[in-house]
């Protein structure tokens, strides 16, 4: 049995907090909000955010930051592009335990990655990543889910590994971090895509080809950053390309839906590819490679192409081969 904490009481941070827990784990969940935090330790639920789960024995939901500090292992669980403002806000000097990064997304502003940002604030940390193909509320209930740990310490990794698998989470063990992340940022604006070419009603054919250059577009840009070739195509690339892009359960996807078939920008949900698309774009120059897909949903959201435009332009660019 170990200590676990989770920092962020969002949909995934409570799913991966009541896996732990069921697991045989004390996890403690953390959130900002401390009303939110009181009501869900005295009803037993994340009302917000996973209202049909009653919380496991073994979860205290907390906004008392002091009562992490006897972590084994802490996740970091809060959307991308807030992970920057809340690590300036925490003290991690007295909590020594290896942070492990989750978000799928890429700072919009600087174009760096979850792990880059976190080696900034927590330099003597040990670090590692959890992501690939799970979406919180079948997490949350149990249901059979296999999700990639990455850290470049083998060590460390195999570690984590053992700490955080349960009966219905199986972890695989990477030591590419950076492929880890890339895809599982990328798959969230191709998300974006094919829920607008879903919306728009185009086809499945179409959904499948934007899948595949897509995914041709991610490997082009991991591989010019230094990830591997097979991260990109295991469960935190390929793997979570494949469900996010085929499923309304997930938000990218119903966002870019909701988008295709009516034009309009859905709010109040985190919907990580909307800045990461912009971001894509920043990695897309400084590594010199074309990004066509990440580059159109970026221009739609700025408002600077309609969806039938972005559509022709896209069918439209030059024949060129596949490889
Ligand atoms: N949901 C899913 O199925 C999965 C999500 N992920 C990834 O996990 C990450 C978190 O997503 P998810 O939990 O679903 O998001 P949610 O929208 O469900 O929750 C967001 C959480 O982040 C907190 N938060 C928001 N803004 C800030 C801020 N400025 N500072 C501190 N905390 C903040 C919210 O707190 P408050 O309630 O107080 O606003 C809330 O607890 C994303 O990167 C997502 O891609 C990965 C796999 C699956
Ligand atoms: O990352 C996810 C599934 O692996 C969840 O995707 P959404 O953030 O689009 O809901």
């Amino acid at each position: 049995m170990n200590n676990i904490g989770v920092i962020g009481a969002g949909a995934f941070g409570t799913a991966l907090a009541c896996v732990f827990a069921n697991g045989g784990n004390h996890v403690t969940l953390w959130g900002r909000d401390q009303a939110k935090m009181n009501a869900m330790a005295q009803l037993g639920v994340n009302s917000d955010y996973l209202p049909d789960l009653p919380l496991p024995n073994g979860l205290l939901p907390t906004s008392d930051f002091s009562r992490l500090l006897d972590m084994d292992a802490i996740l970091m669980v809060v959307p991308a592009q807030h992970l920057r403002g809340l690590l300036a806000q925490l003290d991690f000097t007295k909590i020594p335990c290896p942070i492990i990064f989750c978000a799928k997304g890429i700072e919009s502003e600087s174009g760096k990655l979850q792990t880059e940002i976190g080696n900034a604030f927590l330099p003597d940390h040990d670090i590692a990543v959890i992501t690939g193909p799970g979406f919180a509320q079948e997490i949350a209930g149990g249901k059979p889910t296999a999700l990639t740990i990455a850290s470049d310490n083998p060590v460390l990794g195999e570690r984590l590994q053992e700490m955080l698998s349960t009966p219905s989470l199986r972890l695989y063990l990477s030591n590419d971090m950076r492929g880890a992340q890339l895809g599982g940022a990328l798959k969230n604006v191709l998300a974006i895509a094919c829920g607008i070419v879903a919306g728009s009603g185009l086809g499945q054919s179409a959904q499948a080809a934007l899948m595949t250059r897509g995914f041709a577009e991610t490997s082009r840009l991991g591989l010019a950053m230094g990830a591997k070739i097979e991260t990109l195509s295991g469960l935190s690339g390929f793997g979570d390309l494949v469900l996010t892009c085929t499923s309304k359960q997930s938000r990218n996807f119903s966002f870019g839906h909701t988008l295709g078939r009516t034009g309009a920008f859905s709010t109040g949900k985190t919907y990580e590819g909307v800045a990461t698309a912009k971001a894509c774009l920043k990695l897309a120059q400084q590594f010199n490679v074309e990004m066509p897909i990440a580059q159109t949903v970026a221009d739609i959201l700025d408002g600077q192409l309609d969806v039938p435009t972005a559509l022709t332009s896209l069918m439209s660019r030059p024949l060129k081969s596949e490889f």
